[in-house]
């Protein structure tokens, strides 16, 4: 048995994600409880809809958080890490209230949150705890005595986020006929956010435009197309670019979107493209459809080879990268000195939200941060 490892103050872990329908009858229920108050115009619910009654109303997500329950499971018996994983969602089942309440019946105290997704952003880290405060609330309003809860750090940095996301752009790479492979641009895409939302991300001031949303993104593209430059000895173009935008067009919302910028490599003469979803922490809808169909599409009417290269989904180097964290985080609860593993030169994200981060348009309590109602 290998040495235990230590999790204390934390008696679990909750794998927080977005959730996803699992079934053509979840469709709508499903998009109604993520636009809930968020203004999303009709027609591009009814387009998003469509996406997901292509793929027989089933999701990617929730498969894709079960397998790397698995592997998070496997990962941490393996290592004598002793710290039972839970998993909840924002707007599909398993809910997240559900969870937390069947946390609090197993007498979880301590609970530490891996939200599956990598970068700061409203939509990526204080929607998820504005989630966990209410389900608190919902806890404490049936006589529960609500858990405290944590939130591990932002991961985008971490080697075994970055590192299986190189190999996913070789191996696209290695797939592309050979006589464009070495010719080939790397697009890196995210998740388009609004202009406003990406600038109030992490301090402008410390980030440049976009804030820390976008810094943080170049900065994962730039590691990763310097490892594939350095594995293929080939130095290739690459650029940032976004996917999935929704809300009204007159609001700036980051660009430019992916299949704009296949037009201009097609237009440029580009000779092939990989597209590099490293927004994405698995294969969500965002992935299949936007990039594996839609953008996959504008490439092939361009006549430009593309690839898409894998997500880490539950690649066994990102558990190994959860338990680095849990571990990490743990220690650092325990008042000890720690090593915090990152790639790069951002340096490793704050463990605390700090007040006032990632703000929401309307505030709303959020949890597993320095302005959380909860200790
Ligand atoms: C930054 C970001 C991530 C990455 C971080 C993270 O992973 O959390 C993410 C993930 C996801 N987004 C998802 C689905 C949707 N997101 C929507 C809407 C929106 N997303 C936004 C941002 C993000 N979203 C924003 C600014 C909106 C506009 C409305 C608003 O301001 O809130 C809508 C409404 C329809 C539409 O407009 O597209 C849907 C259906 C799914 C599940 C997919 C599946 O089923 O596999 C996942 C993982
Ligand atoms: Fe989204």
């Amino acid at each position: 048995m290998p040495e235990a490892l230590d999790s204390a103050p934390y008696d679990a872990l909750l794998l927080l994600s977005f959730g996803g329908p699992e079934g053509p009858d979840d469709v709508i229920p499903f998009l109604e409880n993520v636009t809930r108050g968020r203004g999303i115009p009709t027609e591009r619910l009814k387009e998003v809809g469509r996406h997901y009654y292509l793929f027989d109303g089933v999701s990617p997500i929730n498969d894709q958080n079960r397998a790397l329950l698995e592997v998070l499971r496997k990962d941490f018996a393996d290592h004598g890490l002793d710290l039972p994983v839970y998993w909840g969602n924002r707007n599909w089942s398993p809910y997240l209230t559900d969870t937390l309440r069947e946390m609090a019946a197993d007498g979880r105290r301590r609970i530490l949150t891996l939200a599956t997704s990598a970068y700061a952003s409203y939509s990526g880290c204080r929607q998820y705890r504005e989630n966990l405060a209410e389900a608190l609330r919902t806890l404490e309003d049936e006589g529960l005595e609500p858990p405290r809860v944590d939130k591990l750090r932002h991961f985008f940095n971490h080697p075994g986020f970055v590192e299986p996301m190189v190999d996913g752009v070789l191996a696209a790479l290695a797939d592309l006929p050979a006589d464009v492979r070495d010719g080939a641009h790397l697009a890196f895409t995210t998740h388009s956010i609004p202009e406003a939302a990406a600038d109030t991300s992490g301090p402008v001031e410390e980030h440049g435009e976009g804030g820390a949303y976008v810094a943080q993104h170049l900065e994962v593209a730039r590691l990763v197309a310097a490892a594939v430059q350095e594995r293929t000895g080939v130095e290739r173009p690459w650029r940032l670019v976004y996917q999935s935008r929704s809300g009204a067009p007159h609001i700036p919302w980051l660009e430019p979107d992916i299949c704009d910028h296949l037009e201009e490599l097609g237009a440029g003469g580009a000779q092939a493209v990989v597209m590099a979803p490293i927004g994405f922490v698995s294969d969500h809808m965002e992935v299949r459809y936007d990039l594996d169909t839609e953008a996959a599409a504008k490439a092939a009417e361009l006549g430009l080879p593309a690839r898409r290269s894998a997500t880490v989904g539950a690649d066994p180097r990102f558990a190994a990268a959860v338990r680095d964290l849990v571990v990490e985080r743990a220690a650092a609860e325990r008042g000890l000195a720690v090593r915090r593993c990152a790639l790069g030169g951002l340096g490793p994200s704050h463990d605390v939200c700090p007040v006032g981060c990632c703000p929401a348009r309307a505030p709303k309590p959020a949890a597993a941060g320095a302005d959380s109602p909860y200790a």
